[in-house]
């Protein structure tokens, strides 16, 4: 089938991005984790380019025009690209602080191109009458590889392959900030964490002052559903007396201190407000798209799952509900290459002899052991209330994949007058 317009791209966002990276080569980093994917760029000379740049990073080489020359010439790709095209590179950029928008301009436009392409081969499939079951043809295509008959042959992921081993192979994901959880717990991009805890040990502060770690280190954005964190400016207070760290709590923070960091919140979260009827799992997906795409958001939080309105189709048990629900969340998080944090309340649970209550599991959770099978990682985060010392356990319980982690357990400190764990 032929599409009589050219797939959606810029040209311009694409030169952004490579001039930017040859400004300031760090940014290459940050490149290949808003990009997943390899062929991202629509301009061929501009997908040459970025496999050069990463080719001469692996090596541990400044990326600067003469080296991207040298490299180009060796590959025999010099022409392609012109001598031309690649001098006026850095005259393109109107300035490095703009790279995120324009790599987010471009993978926005990678997956406009992407969801075409899907679309049309959706449309080929159906005048060929070769599917009989329209929502098992489109399943198979979100596995990406997949050929129309869903059997995937390991040489059509070749590139991908060989690309991983360039890149250094299976590498741990983002630090957390504390590096007592990073022996257990770092984060991925595409990947699904859920979070449980007995109510007020401290499950919600504990994601809070992760994500604004999490801000503060790898310059992530996130969106946050969390409706028991009302007012909204309140929560903002507890957000900003962990951003400043001291010793002092909101309260005490001169009003040049407040505003200076109400204007850092400001450019790293965007909250999502609650509905009368109550929000559903597909209206939480649908702003959490909105926000990758208008504000470049990295992590998603939804806290807790019980504010959501889990609403099930006529017969739907709530097993299948719960499945289904958590597979869309992960769909969210790998199709868009960001990662979503869900906090989720156990059952009640039993007393311990001593009248204690042990730490929960992801089993715990109301619902369907699928918040265990289905999670990419799973935390259960336990404190002793009595505690003068106030430590808190965070219990790491899954963790997918072997390089993100591994399952034990870090003691954090809480800070009553910061509000940090430390
Ligand atoms: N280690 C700790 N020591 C003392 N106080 C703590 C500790 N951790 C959290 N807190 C305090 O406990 C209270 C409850 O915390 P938080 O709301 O984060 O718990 P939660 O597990 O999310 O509860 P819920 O399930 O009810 O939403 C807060 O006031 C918080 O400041």
């Amino acid at each position: 089938m032929n599409l009589d317009r050219p797939l959606p791209h810029s040209i311009e966002a694409e030169t952004c991005v490579l001039g930017c990276m040859i400004l300031d080569n760090s940014l290459l980093e940050k490149a290949q984790q808003i990009f997943s994917k390899k062929d991202v760029f629509y301009a061929r000379k501009n997908q040459v380019l970025y496999d050069c740049m990463i080719e001469l990073h692996i090596k541990k080489l400044p990326i600067d025009l003469t080296n991207l020359r040298y490299a180009l010439k060796e590959s025999d790709l010099l022409d392609l690209v012109g001598e031309d095209y690649l001098v006026a590179l850095e005259d393109t950029v109107p300035h490095v602080l703009s790279f995120e928008f324009y790599a987010n301009e471009v993978l926005r436009l990678f997956n406009d191109r992407k969801k075409i392409e899907l679309a049309t081969r959706i449309i080929e499939g159906a005048y060929a009458g070769k599917y009989t079951d329209v929502s098992e043809f489109i399943s198979s295509f979100e596995n990406h590889k997949a050929d129309s008959d869903g059997i995937v042959q390991p040489m059509s992921l070749e590139a991908e392959v060989m690309k991983l081993h360039e890149n250094g192979g299976l590498q741990p994901g983002l630090s957390t900030g504390w590096p007592e959880v990073d022996k257990y717990y770092t984060v991925k991009p595409g990947q699904l964490t859920i979070v449980t805890g007995i109510p007020s040990h401290g499950k919600s502060t504990w994601v809070t002052n992760f994500m604004v770690n999490f801000a503060k280190r790898h310059q992530w954005k996130f969106a946050v559903f969390s409706p028991e964190n009302q007012p909204l400016s309140r929560y903002i207070g507890e957000i900003i007396s962990m951003y400043v760290d001291r010793d002092k709590s909101f309260n005490k923070l001169s009003q040049g201190e407040v505003l200076y960091s109400l204007e850092w919140v400001h450019n790293h979260f965007v909250f999502l407000e609650q509905s009368d009827t109550g929000l559903t799992v597909d209206d939480l997906i649908g702003k959490a798209k909105a926000c990758i795409s208008r504000f470049g958001v990295k992590g998603f939080v939804f806290d807790p799952w019980n504010e959501v309105n889990h609403s099930r189709l006529d017969g739907q048990t709530e097993t299948e509900y719960v499945s289904l629900a958590l597979s869309k969340l992960k769909r969210l998080a790998q199709g868009n290459n960001i990662h979503v944090w869900l906090v989720a309340h156990p059952t009640k649970l039993q007393k311990r002899v001593d009248g204690t209550y042990g730490v929960p599991t992801l089993y715990d959770i109301s619902g369907s052991a699928h918040f265990r099978n289905k999670a990419d990682c799973g935390l259960s985060i336990w404190r002793d209330i009595l505690d003068v010392e106030n430590k808190t356990e965070v219990h790491i319980q899954k963790i997918r994949f072997r390089e993100v982690g591994k399952p034990g357990m870090a003691i954090l400190k809480y800070n009553v007058f910061s509000n940090r764990f430390g």
